[in-house]
């Protein structure tokens, strides 16, 4: 048998899956086909994408994660997903500190006491930081880096930031919160599909400033769409809150980023040329369902979810916290 964890991070939720523990191998063709089946259900509950665990071979590191979205595009880092990747691989091997191999970096991943009853918190490293056209990749925009401009292209009132941490990201800071819904998904829509300014899509993120040290995001996701929160979104969001707006980050103490799905801190480190974030929030295991290993890809997966009671002490958790 082999076990789907149902899990999420502020509500943005996934399917994950330990490799590692199957009898047979599966390619990043049929993980994608996966993803999309088990997001696509009708009777499986939602998810925004596969987590897959793999082991690792580099150093220090005691796995690995692979993010396939819910539309099977592979994403090249996921700030939820890490938490709870590494909650599962703190739990498998009983540490507390290590690091995680993902596709451009090994990320330090740290377990905090539980925020509250029930409730797992977890730490982790985003990076690397990068706002270079290539890195993104963005093109046809006349700029060798996105910070705090004006891009008549995409909004008439709006100022734009845009890094890759390492997967892609473009962010404003807006003031009305209609700016939260329809603008943001036209301009999420449009550059997540064929378009000649982000070749390979870019995940949206609009914020409102709450006051010091204090955010609420909102992020329509490449491969996804609007999704309760978007973990490197918060965290790419926090570093171009710390850059563009200094008077009102102190870079010694956590942001407080809300979203839709709840709440998350974010740290933001700014050292010269080694920028990177560390993002803190829940990681909440739902509960799993079990199916046969041969069934996964060939047979449908009914919805025998087994809870581990996680979700109520969650929910209790976000009753107490306020924007
Ligand atoms: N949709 C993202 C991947 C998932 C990121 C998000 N769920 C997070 O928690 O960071 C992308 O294609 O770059």
């Amino acid at each position: 048998m082999s076990k789907l964890h149902y899990v999420h991070g502020s509500e943005n939720h996934f399917f994950l899956l330990d490799v590692d523990e199957l009898k047979d191998s599966l390619d990043d063709i049929q993980l994608s086909y996966l993803a999309q089946k088990l997001s696509h259900s009708d009777v499986l509950p939602y998810s925004d994408g596969l987590l897959v665990v793999d082991h690792s071979d580099h150093a220090e590191c005691i796995g690995q994660m692979k993010v396939f979205n819910s539309d099977g595009s592979v994403a090249s880092m996921c700030g939820n997903g890490l938490r709870c990747v590494g909650r599962y691989l703190a739990e498998k091997f009983n540490q507390t500190d290590f690091k995680v191999q993902t596709t451009q970096a090994d990320l330090n991943v740290h377990v905090f006491d539980d925020i509250a009853k029930g409730v797992s918190w977890i730490g982790v490293q985003i990076a690397p930081v990068k706002f270079a056209p290539a890195a993104l990749p963005y093109t046809n925009l006349d700029f060798d880096q996105i910070i705090n401009e004006e891009i008549p292209e995409f909004s008439d009132h709006l100022k734009f930031t845009s890094m890759a941490v390492p997967n892609p990201h473009l962010i404003s800071f807006v003031e009305d919160d209609n700016d939260l819904e329809e603008p943001l998904f036209n301009l999420g829509t449009y550059l997540n599909q064929p378009n000649e300014y982000y070749p390979d899509g870019v995940n949206v993120n609009f914020a409102k400033i709450l006051g010091k040290n204090k955010i609420f995001v909102r992020t329509f996701e490449r491969g996804v769409g609007f999704t309760n929160a978007c973990g490197t979104g918060m965290s790419a969001t926090s570093m171009a809150f710390a850059m563009n707006y200094p008077e009102s980050v102190d870079v010694n103490e956590p942001i407080d980023v809300f979203n839709p799905g709840g709440k998350v801190q974010t740290r933001v480190h700014i050292e010269l040329d080694n920028r990177w974030i560390q993002l803190m929030g829940n990681a909440t295991f739902v509960g799993y369902i079990e199916a046969d290993e041969v069934d996964l890809l060939s047979q449908p997966i009914q919805n025998n979810l087994v809870e581990s009671g996680e979700e109520a002490d969650y929910l209790a958790f976000i009753d107490t916290i306020k924007q």
